[in-house]
């Protein structure tokens, strides 16, 4: 039996430990606060981020990261990414020398532009044999409610990638395995931001071919980032890829998504940043990943009209123009 420390206890680390419970790990949480702690360990809820979910009695959880960590084989990383080189500095010391990384995260670090499996490497100075990505079309508040869907463990060893694939295989999660990291780890931060764009158009009342415009001109930017750094062109038609931008760019429950309409509705970013209670990662990444693109040469055009819309540069009411007015070009291109 695998033996999980889950380090965050918000609506994904939380769901997360549920599917690595009811695969059969002996899971425990580590979350800031003490009393999201004992809510999950004593009355098994996190009613803040899951309400009425009941978490199986098994989770235990700490603020305490030496306890969460303690014995640990598998750790899995699920606080949002602009935290993680901080908090996770500070948990090196408890981290076992042969335990195996999970990251749940899906967000490109401000200033370094470092992906999140290269900030873990590079903190706990790790191989990547042990350190492994998952990701995929996993909304949260679905996942809770045990509705089926399917996911990806990436690693560059496939022997560590089926560890985790099953310690996480419940019998409503369904991980696949995948050596590319770089192409699975892009996908996931970088749909957020196109999710954010597809917001901005639901938001402001354009209907489902501006929307699917979007969807499929930023799945050729993910493409394109994501193979200029070493991916491999399969992972964008899988999963991790078009299916969780798929999932992200279609659903209400999606934060990114819901963080575009607030502004396409007119809000401000302060303003919807005012009443989003929790993260989404694509308005801190957006910037992020449009710095690795211009690093090497790749043309963004949708991540750069979120990113100024997300700094104030570019007004709402220019985004579409924006996009539509660039010099035409074949679509392959
Ligand atoms: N919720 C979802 O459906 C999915 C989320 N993800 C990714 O998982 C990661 C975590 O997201 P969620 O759990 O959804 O976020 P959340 O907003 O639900 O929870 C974030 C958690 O981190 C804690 N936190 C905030 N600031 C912190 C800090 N400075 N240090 C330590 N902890 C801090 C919060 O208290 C909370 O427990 C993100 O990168 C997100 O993109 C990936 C797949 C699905
Ligand atoms: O990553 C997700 C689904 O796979 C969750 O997306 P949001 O962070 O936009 O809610």
């Amino acid at each position: 039996m695998s033996r999980v420390a889950v380090m965050g206890t918000g609506s994904w680390g939380t769901t997360f430990a549920m599917v690595l419970a009811d695969s059969g790990a002996k899971v425990t949480m580590w979350g800031r606060r003490a009393e999201v702690c004992a809510e999950i360990a004593e009355e098994h809820r996190n009613p803040q981020y899951l309400p009425g979910l009941e978490l199986p009695a098994t989770i235990t959880a700490n603020p305490d990261p030496a306890v969460a960590l303690e014995g640990a084989d598998i750790v899995v990383l699920a606080v949002p990414s602009q935290t993680l080189r901080t908090n996770l500095s500070a948990w090196k010391p408890f981290i076992g020398s042969s335990a195996v990384t999970v990251s749940l995260m899906k967000g490109v670090e401000k200033g370094t532009l470092r992906r999140m499996s290269e900030v873990i490497g590079e903190v706990l100075e790790i191989g990547p044999e042990r350190n492994t990505v998952v990701s995929g079309p996993n909304l949260a508040t679905e996942i809770a409610a045990r509705q089926p869907t399917a996911t990806v463990v990436a690693c560059t060893d496939h022997n560590t990638a089926e560890l985790v694939a099953a310690a996480c295989s419940a019998p409503y999660f369904r991980p696949y395995t995948n050596h590319d990291v770089i192409g699975v780890e892009l996908s996931g931060a970088v749909k957020n931001v196109i999710a954010l764009a597809v917001g901005m158009v639901e938001g402001m009342g354009l209907g489902d071919n501006s929307k699917a415009s979007i969807i499929t001109r930023g799945l050729a930017e993910i493409t394109r980032l994501g193979v200029s750094l070493g991916a491999e062109p399969a992972t964008f038609a899988g999963l991790a890829g078009m299916g969780d931008l798929v999932a992200t760019c279609a659903s209400p429950l999606s934060r990114n998504r819901t963080f575009g309409v607030h502004l396409g509705q007119g809000m401000s970013v302060d303003e919807t940043v005012a009443i989003t209670n929790q993260t989404a990662e694509g308005v801190k990444s957006a910037g992020a990943i449009l710095g690795l693109a211009k690093a090497h040469g790749v043309d963004m055009p949708i991540a750069e009209a979120v990113t100024g819309v997300v700094s104030g540069e570019l007004p709402l009411s220019e985004l579409a123009q924006s996009l539509l007015s660039r010099r035409r070009k074949s679509e392959f291109a």
